[in-house]
């Protein structure tokens, strides 16, 4: 699913309007209601909603919200930011609610803030996707003092007022949110680990906005949701036979860090790779006959047959001194490739190294690692920019690991929407690298294998959530949710 930026959700609002010959003020309705059927299901009726509207099209939203909570019965107390200049929705809104018996507070300076009682809602339809600009004057006091006060829940429509959409919001005050109602589809600005303490649970809600649109649209972001996944899935040919699932070579591990090629390995064996080879250190040669024994072995300086291996992995665990096996793979692999880890720290320590990266290669950097190799940023917005273009510089695939991992290829970025806070401990990555070089040895083409390991990893954790928390979840627990996360694709 292709994600849109703030202009064209604007677009796409105006050509619903033309297509199914609605007002925008009935469009608005259409939305509050389903913010409405929301609350209705999931707030207390009990406690008192307080709603702050600006004076646009979100404002707008937080009147039509309020009008018909009102007809419901519900306990609100509603406030508007005084001024000028308003859209003509909200004018009409206003108007009637005006004609009901509700008092409306206009908030012209910070003394005309409400007092708000213990255990209320706060309903945030200040600022939506026209916001242009930081919080400044009293939208900035009033954020500050609705962040201050903690109710039992702030509700945003739409977007947490402050939030851009599109671009960084770094160092920006923001109405920190625990549930986002938001209309249609996902804003980039909810995949941004920085805008992650402003974030609490996304609902979208569908208010039929015309369903071809997104499909006209240009965009360099895309969601790899469940469909995004079974699209490119390839389910196993009932014929094949090991040969045919590709023979993977993985170069990890090194004294300390044993465990995370024991991890990687198990994870490439239980994505269904046909035969696996591993260099690692030879003191875990025989606990990996032990615990792995479908794996095989060879020395660390034995010499690799390139034209043997459908794919090779190297870096989990590899330690920063094994800089000839690193440069001897970057020079003569013929396979395609997947870069991890302290495979990434000795490339980004030396630029002899940096400029073998061969084409299509998959690099699979966290932000510290990202950082090494292609410097800073000011924020991750545009960290997320250099690795789009760094991606295309380098003709190779850059998998950003974080909150919502972004998959950087051809100049697109792909952010995962699986995966759990659980995954936060040493050796996920390792089992990534594992599964992707699983994927390329499959047959996978870098952007694929990329994607749909990603997808796979994370969703083999929210699988385990069944049995585990997020607390006590560990990265070789994922081996045993593979098969489940597979199944869901078929
Ligand atoms: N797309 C949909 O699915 C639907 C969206 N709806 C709702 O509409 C809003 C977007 O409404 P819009 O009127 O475009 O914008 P806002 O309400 O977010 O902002 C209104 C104006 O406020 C000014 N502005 C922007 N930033 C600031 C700021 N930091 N401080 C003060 N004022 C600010 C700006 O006007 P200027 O003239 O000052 O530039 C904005 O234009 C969307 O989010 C939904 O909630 C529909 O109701 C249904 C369909
Ligand atoms: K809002």
């Amino acid at each position: 699913m292709k994600l849109l930026n703030a202009s064209q959700i604007h677009q796409w609002d105006q050509i619903t309007i033309q297509n199914q010959q609605l007002t925008s003020l009935e469009l608005m309705e259409r939305a509050a209601k389903k913010c409405v059927d929301w609350i209705v299901e999931n707030l207390d009726k009990k406690s008192t909603i307080y709603i702050f509207c600006g004076r646009g099209n979100n404002g707008g939203d937080g009147l039509a919200i309020a009008k018909l909570l009102l007809s419901l019965d519900f306990n609100i107390q509603v406030n508007i930011l005084a001024g000028e200049k308003s859209s003509a929705d909200f004018e009409a809104n206003l108007k009637a609610l005006k004609s009901t018996s509700l008092e409306i507070n206009e908030l012209h300076s910070a003394n005309d803030f409400p007092k708000l009682e213990a255990n209320c809602y706060v309903v945030d339809a200040l600022f939506g996707s026209g916001i242009n600009k930081p919080l400044n004057g009293l939208p900035l006091e009033l954020a500050n003092y609705l962040n201050n006060f903690s109710p039992k829940k702030v509700i945003a429509i739409d977007v947490p007022s402050g939030m851009f959409l599109d671009h960084s919001s770094y160092g920006n005050t923001i109405i920190q949110a625990d549930e986002i109602l938001t209309f249609q589809t996902y804003k980039q600005c909810f995949f941004i680990a920085e805008n992650a303490q402003y974030l609490g649970n996304i609902h979208v809600l569908d208010i039929g906005l015309d369903a071809e649109f997104p499909y006209t649209q240009e965009s360099n972001f895309e969601i790899t949701d469940a469909n995004f996944a079974k699209n490119i899935y390839q389910p196993r040919n009932p014929f094949g036979h090991k040969g045919t699932f590709g023979h993977a070579l993985l170069i990890a591990g090194s004294q300390g860090k044993y465990g995370a090629a024991l991890m990687a390995a198990h994870a490439c064996l239980r994505t269904g790779v046909g035969l696996l080879t591993c260099n690692f250190p030879e003191e875990i040669a025989m606990p990996l006959a032990i615990t792995l024994p479908e794996a095989m072995s060879m020395k660390r300086n034995e010499t690799i047959d390139w034209d043997k291996y459908k794919s090779i992995g190297i870096g989990p665990g590899l330690g920063m001194e094994s800089f000839d096996i690193i440069k001897d793979v970057l020079t003569h692999t013929k396979s395609p490739l997947l870069i991890d880890a302290d495979g990434l720290n000795m490339i980004a320590a030396n630029d002899e190294l940096k400029s073998l990266i061969p084409q299509n290669a998959i690099l699979t950097p966290h932000p510290k690692e990202f950082e090494r190799l292609f410097g800073k940023t000011a924020n991750e917005f545009d960290r997320i920019d250099l690795a789009l273009q760094k991606s295309q510089e380098l003709h190779c695939v850059i998998v950003l690991k974080g909150h919502n991992t972004l998959i950087a290829a051809d100049g697109v970025g792909y952010f995962n929407t699986t995966g759990n806070v659980g995954l936060a401990t040493g050796g996920s990555g390792d089992t990534l690298s594992g599964i992707i070089t699983s994927l390329l040895a499959q047959g996978y083409i870098s952007k694929n294998a990329a994607i749909l390991g990603v997808y796979l990893h994370g969703l083999a954790a929210d699988l385990a959530l069944s049995k585990q928390s997020v607390e006590s979840l560990l990265p070789s627990d994922l081996n045993q949710y593979l098969g489940m996360a597979f199944k869901s694709l078929g």
